[in-house]
């Protein structure tokens, strides 16, 4: 090993994979590169069978992750010409709750031919939101028993979470449930592909599966009220040591090794969720800096020094995020993915020409167009609800809105309207921690859409009224995992020691921010007025119309 050492980040996301080469002096990324998922994310049909999928569903192949470090991996040491003899460790973050069944020696089972027809084999990925009726059941049930952990989850547990995912199984293939030996995240998945060790990670357990520091997972008592057939799960399907992030999982194994062109016996680290691993990869170790990981969904994470509720939060789970603190998150379930649909499903051919013909993309022309309105000057108002309300709601089952629109509507308003409604909605969150006694003092922007649209990033700070830094990363959940890989590996292997000492050494922002502009600030504050009210009014009971066309919608298609 020479005097320079580096260490590697996969970062899973929604579409793809990918693998950032960073030197451990200071942060520089040395390499990087993408693998896209080949089978893409399942909504529609299984590979292979062509098994069709009921409505909500989100499936991925596990496959595809091991294809990401065979492809990203080698990619990023051949571009770098580093040699692997200096790559002292490896950790990756990923999209969660996205899970999977395995069997004894934690093959995937999904990947075996007996079971492979069936669905609830396959990896459920975060966004599948077919488990709702179950998760609903938790909250209530939990409710009833007086449960102290739906306080830490804001008053409710999530269908995109663990529980409510192999409740469904249970449900609707209990031979699936019956065979699976474990449940695990597919962070898990990978480390154990990796190293051979089973482990599950504190950051996952703790927001996705209801797991405590002290309490540990909620009682037998509790999961046999769910139903009978779930009472021994935790120390069953959901058993094996929970390790703390940073915490080395074990070592690359020869094979894999050989087959990402590294050095076996390297640390790999426990796995993590992506938007927490993009908060040292800012460089924020303290209190009342809240990072937004803002990509298909915006992920937002806080951290704190006391454990407070906070109305529809996702969870606050001790050591979660950074050791030593209280880590916050909540989040939008889609912000990117909500201008997507509008590109792609919503917006006439003739402007899709227009930014053809100028060789600009459709979010850009957009979003030039946008740019030249005022705050307040569309007269829309949109609700961010098109794949529900993670926070503070905790709905799956609310719809978008957009209301003001006239026989003058363009297309370019109705984005911007998109984009200004989910500033509204990161407002909301930031309220409801500030409220709440959690403080939120500056803002930090790391992921895609930092980088793609500034114009998003004005709206958010005007919407906020608070500066926002961005991260200078391009691949911030990727550094933040190499970092906790090098944690893995440790100081006296060429690593650190602290995530807090690797973060001060190799994290930084960019030096220009977003700041608020007075002027936007005071009209936004009376949409944001007006967003409240309709936000309540739709999403706190007083007109249920979107979960009415929802089961009208689903009593029709199942006839
Ligand atoms: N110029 C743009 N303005 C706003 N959103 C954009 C723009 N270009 C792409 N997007 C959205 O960004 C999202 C992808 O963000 P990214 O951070 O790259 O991905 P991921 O969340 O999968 O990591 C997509 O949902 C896409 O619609
Ligand atoms: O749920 C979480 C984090 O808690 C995310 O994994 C999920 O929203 C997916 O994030 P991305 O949009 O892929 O960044």
């Amino acid at each position: 090993m020479s005097s320079t050492t580096y260490a590697i980040g996969v970062d899973y996301g929604t579409q793809s994979g990918r693998a950032v080469l960073v030197d451990l002096a200071d942060g520089t990324e040395v390499a990087d590169h993408v693998t896209p998922y080949p089978h893409h994310v399942i909504d529609e049909k299984l590979p292979g069978s062509g098994v069709r999928l009921g409505h909500d569903w989100a499936l991925q192949h596990p496959g595809d992750y091991l294809e990401v470090l065979k492809r990203s991996v080698p990619a990023v040491m051949r571009e770098s010409g580093v040699d692997p003899a200096d790559v002292v460790g490896l950790g990756i973050d990923f999209t969660a709750t996205t899970m999977l069944p395995v069997n004894e020696a934690g093959e995937a089972l999904c990947l075996l031919p007996e079971y492979r027809d069936n669905p609830h084999s396959w990896v459920k990925l975060w966004k599948h939101h077919a488990a709702q009726e179950e998760a609903n059941l938790i909250n209530e049930i939990a409710r009833k028993r007086g449960e102290k952990f739906l306080a830490r989850y804001g008053g409710k547990t999530s269908s995109e979470w663990m529980i409510a995912k192999i409740w469904q199984i249970l449900n609707e293939a209990p031979d699936i449930y019956e065979k699976a030996d474990r449940f695990l995240e597919a962070a898990d998945w990978v480390v154990l592909k990796m190293t051979g060790s089973f482990t599950r990670n504190s950051c996952t357990s703790g927001y996705k599966a209801i797991w405590h520091k002290q309490d540990g997972y909620p009682g037998n008592d509790f999961f046999k009220a769910l139903d009978p057939r779930l009472e021994q799960l935790t120390e069953t399907k959901l058993r094996g040591g929970i390790l703390p992030l940073g915490s080395k999982a074990g070592e690359l194994t020869e094979e894999m090794a050989a087959a990402m062109g590294l050095r076996p016996g390297i640390a790999v680290a426990v796995g993590n969720v992506d938007a927490h691993a993009a908060v040292p990869g800012v460089g924020v170790v303290e209190p009342g800096k809240l990072v937004m990981a803002m990509g298909t969904s915006v992920c937002h994470m806080l951290l704190g020094e006391k454990e407070i509720e906070v109305e529809g939060m996702c969870g606050v789970v001790e050591d979660g995020i950074i050791p030593g603190y209280l880590g916050y998150e909540a989040g939008q379930p889609a912000v990117g993915d909500i201008f997507e649909w509008f590109v792609e499903e919503a917006v006439p051919a003739y402007v899709k020409q227009a930014a053809g013909s100028e060789g600009i993309g459709v979010h850009e022309y957009l979003t030039r167009l946008a740019s030249a309105y005022k705050p307040g000057q569309t007269g829309l108002l949109a609700l961010d609800w098109w794949n529900g309300n993670r926070s503070v709601l905790v709905d799956t089952d609310l719809t978008g809105l957009l209301v003001g629109m006239t026989l003058l509507t363009k297309p370019e308003e109705i984005y911007r309207a998109l984009l200004e409604a989910a500033a509204f909605g990161t407002r909301k969150i930031v309220d409801a921690f500030q409220d709440s006694g959690v403080p939120v003092i500056e803002l930090y922007a790391c992921g895609g859409l930092p980088q793609k649209n500034a114009l998003l990033m004005q709206i958010y700070a005007d919407v906020t009224n608070r500066e926002i830094k961005v991260a200078a990363s391009k691949q911030t959940p990727a550094l933040g995992a190499a970092m906790f890989g090098a944690v893995a590996a440790g100081r006296a292997n060429g690593g650190y020691d602290s995530i807090v000492d690797a973060a001060r050494k190799m994290a930084r922002v960019r030096e220009e921010s977003y700041k608020p502009i007075p002027e936007h600030v005071a009209v936004y504050d009376k949409l944001y007025g007006e967003y409240t009210k309709l936000h309540d009014y739709f999403g706190r009971g007083g007109n249920n119309v979107m979960k009415v066309l929802k089961s009208i919608k689903e009593d029709t298609a199942s006839r």
